[in-house]
């Protein structure tokens, strides 16, 4: 037997027998809804001076009957769609108005975030007649930010649209869209970043390098949203409305996964994503990700892991309650009241010492290594800068090395070093390291710990920027920021302005005449003569080797 669902407080069996009463119609699919059924309806809200509505099928049976208050109706828990969904839910709304009210934003989202057919709204006339019909049904992308195509009827007596044509018009679109979509087969999302102290450039730069991040890992960005706010929300980051509207794109566009470019606690992280059922990243885990991605050997892989799982530790939540109650009381010997959230804890806590342990010992082989390399007293120069600076390029110009150089942030992660031969037979290694970036995670740092000691035993650093880039002066502050937490500001250091083709000469000059350094262009290989040579000159000249640590 079907039941009536939400508010049937108060009503007399004889009230809920004609609710019940009404699983029993059936109505044309090819109509919103039909007369007499909007008739039954209104004349119930009438008399209980409540929304009644239904949910329908394709085929024209009504599937649930839901009672609300004079204002709203609460629906059953019909699950809400996936993220990326493409098909219709199949079921529209049809409920009553006791005001004759336009479809409120309530009904709208529902009809969006649920993937109804459609929704409509029979106005309730003084006499319980069937007034006017508001209806509404979902577009897709088009443009002009419109989620949904609202109209009206002025009567359920007259000439109805075909809605099943409509649906399988816009199901045929929806296809369509997703069929182009799916060829590249990657996660599409939305940045969002939130301004909270008024400074909306140095924002708006760090929304496009999280743009840049998530190229890197390979996701396609649909939008970006940046939101100007003077404090955050406790529980969403961004406001309420804002997430709302979010929602709404989101299952419009199709989009899988939210990234903001700030992090989340771990509460925020999990709130929005209950409200939003779509994936959550942050900075850090995009970083993380890209990490993970990338890294080469085995160092770089359990490094990578290290950070990941220390991240994640505080994130994880009570997963499944039925489970941790079924394991809650001492079953299966895993001792009295621990959860399944504790055991999964406790497993993360293990996996952590685990690669603590094995990191060490890697890390203890490398300063063997390096201690050798010491003894042989050849001097390191270690190139630093941040990501995308054109690192590994400048590498490879002076040593004919073939590291791995591509226009995506973080391409080194392992450290590589090549020697190199100096004008006068000199031998030097020389080292590229992983890139920089602001904000850099702070488990990261301490995971390529161990990548960035190779920085303490050069004798020189060779700080390349990416001249041309805009965001040049945030990065250069970025990097040296890290360089003095590393302690490493005392080192010599040469600044390289790289990228200097895509400059012009004046503007080259200023930035030598004020700041120093040496200008180049890794990839037309122009300057590094120069470069070489100031490099030999701070490293052997006279007396040099003792002031700056040469062994
Ligand atoms: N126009 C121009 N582009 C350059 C120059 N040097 C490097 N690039 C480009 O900049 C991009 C990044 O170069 P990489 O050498 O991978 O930079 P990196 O600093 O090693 O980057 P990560 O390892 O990702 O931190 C590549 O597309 C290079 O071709 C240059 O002198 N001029
Ligand atoms: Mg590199």
């Amino acid at each position: 037997m079907k039941e009536i669902y939400g508010n049937t407080l108060g009503l007399k069996s004889s009230e809920q027998q004609r609710l019940r009463n009404t699983f029993r119609r059936r109505v044309d699919p090819r109509e919103i809804v039909s007369a007499e059924l909007a008739r039954h309806l209104t004349e119930l809200s009438h008399e209980l001076n409540r929304q009644v509505g239904v949910l329908i099928n394709r085929k024209g049976d009504i599937e649930h009957v839901v009672v609300g208050n004079a204002h709203k109706l609460e629906l059953p828990d019909i699950g809400r769609a996936r993220a990326g969904q493409i098909r219709l839910r199949g079921l529209r709304l049809v409920h009553t108005h006791l005001k004759s009210e336009p479809l409120t934003k309530d009904d709208l989202t529902d009809l969006a975030l649920l993937r109804l057919d459609c929704v409509a709204a029979v106005g309730v006339g003084n006499d319980g007649l069937p007034g006017v019909l508001h209806w509404a049904y979902l577009v897709p992308e088009n443009g002009s930010g419109e989620f949904w195509h609202v109209s009206t009827l002025p009567s359920v007596h007259g000439e109805q649209p075909d809605l099943l044509a409509t649906l399988d018009a816009l199901e045929e679109e929806l296809n369509r869209k997703a069929a182009a979509r799916t060829v590249s087969g990657r996660e599409r999302a939305i940045l969002v970043a939130v301004c909270l102290d008024g400074n909306r450039a140095r924002a708006e730069s760090s929304l496009a390098e999280l743009k840049e991040l998530a190229r890197t890992a390979g996701v396609e960005v649909v939008d970006s949203v940046l939101q100007m706010k003077r404090e955050a929300d406790p529980r969403y980051l961004i406001g309420r409305g804002k997430l709302e509207d979010l929602n709404l794109r989101s299952m419009q566009s199709m989009v899988d996964l939210l990234v903001f470019d700030k992090d989340l606690t771990p509460s925020q992280g999990r709130h929005i994503g209950d409200a939003t059922s779509l994936k959550i990243l942050d900075r850090t885990q995009l970083i993380l990700d890209i990490f993970a991605q990338r890294a080469q050997t085995a160092e770089g892989k359990l490094q990578v892991e290290l950070a990941q799982l220390k991240y994640r530790l505080p994130r994880l939540v009570q997963g499944d309650d039925s489970l941790s109650r079924l394991m809650g009381g001492g079953v299966g010997g895993r001792g009295p009241g621990e959860t399944k959230l504790e055991i999964d804890r406790r497993r993360v806590r293990e996996r952590i010492t685990n690669l603590e342990r094995r990191i060490d010992v890697i890390s203890r082989e490398r300063s063997v290594r390096r201690a050798q390399r010491n003894r042989r007293e050849v001097p390191v120069i270690s190139i630093v800068g941040y990501t995308n600076a054109g690192k590994s390029t400048l590498l490879n110009a002076i040593t004919n090395a073939e590291v791995l150089a591509e226009d995506k942030l973080f391409a080194t992660l392992d450290p590589t070093s090549r020697r190199l031969r100096f004008p006068q037979e000199r031998e030097v290694i020389i080292t590229d390291t992983v890139g920089f970036i602001r904000d850099l995670p702070k488990d990261l740092v301490a995971a390529f710990r161990a990548t960035l000691e190779e920085l303490y035993d050069a004798s020189l650093l060779l700080h390349v920027v990416d001249a041309s880039d805009p965001a040049r002066d945030d990065q250069v502050e970025a990097v040296e920021t890290i360089l003095n937490s590393l302690g490493l500001m005392e080192k010599p250091r040469l600044m390289v302005w790289n990228k200097a083709d895509q400059l012009p000469a004046d503007e080259v000059e200023a930035l030598l005449r004020s700041r120093g350094g040496v200008a180049i262009s890794a990839v037309k290989r122009e300057g590094l003569a120069t470069l070489l040579a100031k490099a030999d000159t701070t490293l052997f000249a006279e007396g040099a080797s003792e002031s700056i640590g040469v062994v």
